[in-house]
């Protein structure tokens, strides 16, 4: 069967090519897709014309391309919502406070047991279908509602079947050691021992997971008993990542980087012992300003140490019920730089290029390199500065998952 060729030429390319600097802009570009993958970036002219005559071109109208945005760090799949415990925040009740009070984590919890798998993949379409509405082409998806083996099995496979419905590229994350349940109140260790790693090995038997998460923070999991959890993965040769240093420092980078985390993720309280660890270990720093901003918290993450470590720093939404209700990676791009201050680069290359890092895709997404898979978006933009700089705009014009 021929080779499936097509050109899409009268463009400006913004690569994320870690070999040129900022962007990796190209004017005047085009890129070429054979068989799904990308087979050229670059200047138009450079193009011989042999290939030109024999393909199918499309003209971009002087569109910018970036890579296919990556939403690196979810909590897509749940049921129902917490906006109750929203109106409690509102009346000055802390995320730690609604915890120990019953709330938070362990209410989606209920909620999610109560769910069919269907239900799960119903309710979670509409979410999924905002993201790949702004162009998203990847994205992580997190367990850690069920806290029962079967739950958790119910909810990654509710997020593998998501990718069968859509075209889009979903890694799911084993966060089974996201809090501990009613039943196990006070019993860390053992909920770890009879449902956390049973669940871990059950779901990597079934081919579920690509990553394994866990909650280090004073509300969830020390960090002796995330090395549990680690030690697991790390026996089946899964790799990990965590959310750490959130609401507090307890080490949580330094424990991710020991393991050679992909990311360590939230990282509010990281200090600067934790940052070094990260630079060595080479493990992403994934900033969540959606659960910065809507719990209104004070103390952000520490980019300025990110900067000087040379940690790589990426976005992404951490869309949960509790936390971040917030279903737009472009407005998180808008956080990322009016909140943390990142820079418009920094903020496109955290949803690009370091959000595919953060989930060990780089070989196959992230950036317009040749090789890689033919994941890519048109924008009606003047310039990439515009997809930070707007709040609640989609300039979305055409968005390419593999095969187009
Ligand atoms: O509140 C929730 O439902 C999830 C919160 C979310 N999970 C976590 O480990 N940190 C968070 O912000
Ligand atoms: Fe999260």
């Amino acid at each position: 069967m021929a080779t499936a060729v097509r050109i899409w030429t009268n463009a400006r390319l913004a690569t994320l090519d870690p070999k040129l600097s900022g962007l990796g802009i190209v004017e005047e570009a085009a890129l070429v897709v054979r068989d799904g993958r990308i087979s050229y970036a670059g200047p138009a002219a450079d193009l011989p014309s042999t290939l030109i005559t024999s393909s199918d071109l499309v003209d971009c109208g002087g569109r910018w391309i970036t890579p296919g945005l990556i939403d690196c760090h979810t909590h897509l799949v749940h049921a129902g919502n917490r906006a109750n415990e929203f109106e409690m925040q509102l009346a000055g009740a802390s995320y730690d406070e609604i915890a120990r009070a019953g709330g938070g984590i362990v209410s989606s919890v209920g909620k999610v047991r109560a769910a069919s798998e269907d239900d799960l993949v119903r309710e979670t379409l509409p979410r999924l279908d905002a993201l790949l509405a702004e162009g998203v082409t990847t994205i992580e998806i997190k367990s850690g509602y069920g806290l029962t083996v079967d739950d958790e099995l119910k909810m990654l496979r509710a997020a593998r079947r998501l990718a069968t419905m859509r075209p889009v590229s979903i890694t799911t994350t084993y966060l089974g050691a996201h809090a501990t349940p009613a039943d196990y109140r006070g019993r860390n260790r053992d909920f770890i021992r009879d449902v956390v790693i049973p669940g871990l090995r059950a779901a990597h038997a079934e081919g579920l997971i690509d990553a394994v998460d866990g909650f280090c923070e004073g509300i969830a999991f020390s960090q002796d008993e995330i090395r549990l959890v680690f030690d697991a993965a790390r026996a089946l040769g899964l790799p990990v990542k965590l959310h750490a240093d959130q609401l507090s420092n307890l080490s949580g980078a330094a424990l991710a980087a020991s393991y050679h985390a992909l990311s360590a993720d939230h990282l509010e309280y990281t200090d600067e012992a934790g940052v070094m660890a990260m630079e060595k270990a080479g493990t992403v720093a994934v900033l969540l300003p959606g659960a910065f901003y809507f719990l209104r918290e004070t103390r952000k993450p520490p980019v300025d140490l990110f900067r000087k470590h040379g940690v790589r720093m990426a976005l992404a939404t951490d869309n949960n019920p509790g936390t971040s209700p917030l279903t737009s990676l472009l407005l998180t791009m808008n956080m990322g730089a009016t909140l943390f201050g990142l820079t418009v680069t920094e903020c496109l290359a955290g949803v690009t290029r370091e959000a595919a890092r953060a989930l060990g895709r780089i070989e196959e997404t992230g950036t317009l390199e040749v090789g890689k898979s033919a994941d890519f978006c048109l924008w009606d933009i003047g310039e990439p500065a515009e997809l930070v700089y707007r709040i609640g705009f989609n300039p979305l014009h055409r968005r390419v998952w593999g095969d187009e």
